[in-house]
């Protein structure tokens, strides 16, 4: 299957996914993820068609397609989860968008520095996003900085790129921010989380380690009580 085919395949099966209800209207989760595994299977098969095609503008090989797989399961799973762990501090509603610091690095031209063409530029994302000229109290966690703020996460702040800007910005990062808005909005109204017995707000660590995405150098540890009626929790 070529990728004008594989593309039509996936649009059939999007129509289809849309499908399969509950009787309340919930979508099927099996259904859905029997789905998604044959969707990403295909991918698969596609891309290593695509790597024997000695015709291609751009070729890809064997490597490529495992770091491209790599990056999906990568960028797909963990920058999301970790940003949903730092997002769960006690007594607080903070949302997805309001904790992005990311560690992937990014390439540009640095303005009024000579770089030769073909110098590998990391901007340091990080320090931009703890600039005290750019922020007010940088290293505090204040969600609340960008209620009514014009700045938002797509690449057009430079203050602000948790996603990256230009052209290799994160394709996911539309995903990324919805997952994170529906686990965030999941935990919050179905459970009543706070710190454990005498453990207070300021005690809760917000260090970090070094890591693909920045994860919190201590767990966040919580006691968690069921906010809804129990059969809320198990429907499909
Ligand atoms: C909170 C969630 C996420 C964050 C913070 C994040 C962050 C980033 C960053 C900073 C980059 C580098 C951009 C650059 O070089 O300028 C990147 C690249 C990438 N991300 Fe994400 N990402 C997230 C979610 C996702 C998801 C859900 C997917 C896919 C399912 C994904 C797939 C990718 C891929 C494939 C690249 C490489 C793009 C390229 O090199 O052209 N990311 N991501």
């Amino acid at each position: 299957m070529d990728l004008q085919g594989y593309i039509k395949r996936m649009k059939a099966e999007q129509d289809v996914r849309s499908v399969p209800r509950t009787r309340r209207g919930r979508a099927r989760p099996a259904r859905c993820l029997e789905r998604e595994s044959f969707v990403a299977k295909d991918m698969v098969d596609v891309l290593l068609e695509i790597a024997s095609d000695p015709n291609l503008e751009v070729q890809i090989d064997r490597d490529g397609i495992k770091a491209f797989i790599q990056d999906l399961i990568a960028g797909g799973t963990e920058s999301s989860a970790m940003t949903v762990e730092w997002a769960m501090r006690s007594s607080r509603s903070p949302s997805g968008a309001d904790v992005g610091t990311p560690s992937v690095p990014q390439g540009r031209v640095v303005d009024g520095y000579d770089i030769p063409v073909g110098t590998r530029v990391l901007v340091c994302v990080w320090s931009i996003a703890r600039d005290p000229v750019l922020w007010d109290s940088p290293e505090e966690f204040m969600p609340e900085r960008f209620l009514g703020s014009k700045i938002d996460v797509k690449g057009q702040d430079f203050e602000l790129l948790p996603f990256g800007s230009g052209r290799r910005m994160c394709p996911g990062y539309n995903l990324g921010l919805k997952v994170i808005q529906v686990s965030l909005a999941n935990l919050l109204h179905g459970f009543a989380w706070r710190l454990p017995d005498g453990m207070a707000t300021e005690e809760l660590s917000m260090e970090e380690i070094f890591g693909l995405s920045t994860p919190r150098k201590f767990p966040v540890e919580a006691v968690v009580d069921p906010k809804l009626a129990a059969h809320l929790y198990t429907e499909a």
